[in-house]
């Protein structure tokens, strides 16, 4: 069993919003209440749960969005602080891939700009004079050819253009990939296509990924152990063929059942497997 890229212990976050009238108190929710959770070199682990279960929230912690209150985020055995804290060699090698590339795709730049700027910021990646083939080179990685380089992210399809975000992310040669919900926006048979890419990606760049979702059948797709989470808490991990064939807890199962998943997923977990690999 390989180990831990990523220890996080005992998290903890709670969001206090505004006071609400003078008199009145503030709304106070316990978005992460204690988790525990290990990302293994080169595996991908997907962490699930319904609407508000506080997935994102421990994604922004690893990325040091998020400042939890208690807990802790370890990369490689250093413990992680805020982003602007970080070593820049650290927040290189942890990358996000967003759900929705609209938005997070600068409308103004082309997509060769796009890359270009993650470069300015960590120069050693890519030396000035290797940039244009490093460019080419990132963009064939997703699949992506270099024509793309002039255009911007509205003249592509939603699936290019999270191509796009991926190859950002990629650009900075990272170690860790955190997908949060990356490809809930797209149709289906998109999906399945940016999931095969991050299936390959991650076997030919040897990444990690914490891959977070509260769809279980692009969990099926994609993850080697799964994480469940529910009301900020951990309620199971396990590997994808033990959550799929013999969930161990009530939640899970219910969440399997709600996805009309539970009968026949030995069958439809090694098929899916067989297409993606
Ligand atoms: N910045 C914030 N301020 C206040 N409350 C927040 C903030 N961010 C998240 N929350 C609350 O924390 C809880 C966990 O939210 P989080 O986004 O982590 O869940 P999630 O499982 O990722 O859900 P979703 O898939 O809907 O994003 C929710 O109750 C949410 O409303």
């Amino acid at each position: 069993m390989s180990s831990p890229v990523l220890e996080i212990r005992d998290l903890r976050v709670v969001f206090t919003g505004p006071r609400r009238s003078l008199r009145g108190g503030r709304t106070v929710v316990q978005a992460v209440a204690g988790v525990d959770l290990d990302v293994r070199a080169k595996e991908t682990l997907a962490l699930v749960g319904e609407s508000g279960s506080g997935k994102s929230t421990v994604a922004r912690c690893v990325l040091g969005l998020v400042r939890p209150q208690a807990g802790t985020v370890t990369y490689e055995g250093r413990a992680l602080g805020p982003v602007d804290k970080r070593p820049a060699e650290v927040q290189r090698a942890i990358q996000m891939v967003f759900q929705d590339p609209g938005s997070s795709l600068n409308p103004r730049m082309t997509v060769g700009a796009i890359i270009r700027e993650a470069w300015k910021v960590h120069p050693a990646v890519a030396p000035e004079g290797d940039r244009r083939q490093a460019l080419a080179d990132v963009l064939a990685d997703v699949g992506l050819d270099a024509g793309v380089a002039g255009r911007r992210p509205s003249a592509l399809s939603g699936g290019q253009r999270q191509r796009v975000s991926i190859a950002r992310a990629l650009a900075l040669r990272p170690r860790l990939l955190v997908c949060d919900e990356a490809v809930s926006a797209l149709d289906v048979s998109v999906q399945s296509q940016i999931l095969r890419l991050l299936v390959d990606l991650r076997r030919t760049h040897d990444l990690s990924v914490l891959f977070i979702t509260h769809d279980l059948a692009v969990v099926r797709q994609i993850a080697d152990r799964v994480a469940v989470m529910r009301t900020g808490e951990l309620v199971e991990c396990a590997t994808a063929e033990q959550l799929f064939t013999a969930p161990a807890h009530p939640y899970t199962r219910g969440l399997l059942s709600a996805a009309h998943d539970l009968e026949g997923t030995r069958a439809g977990f090694e098929h899916t497997r067989e297409q993606i690999r």
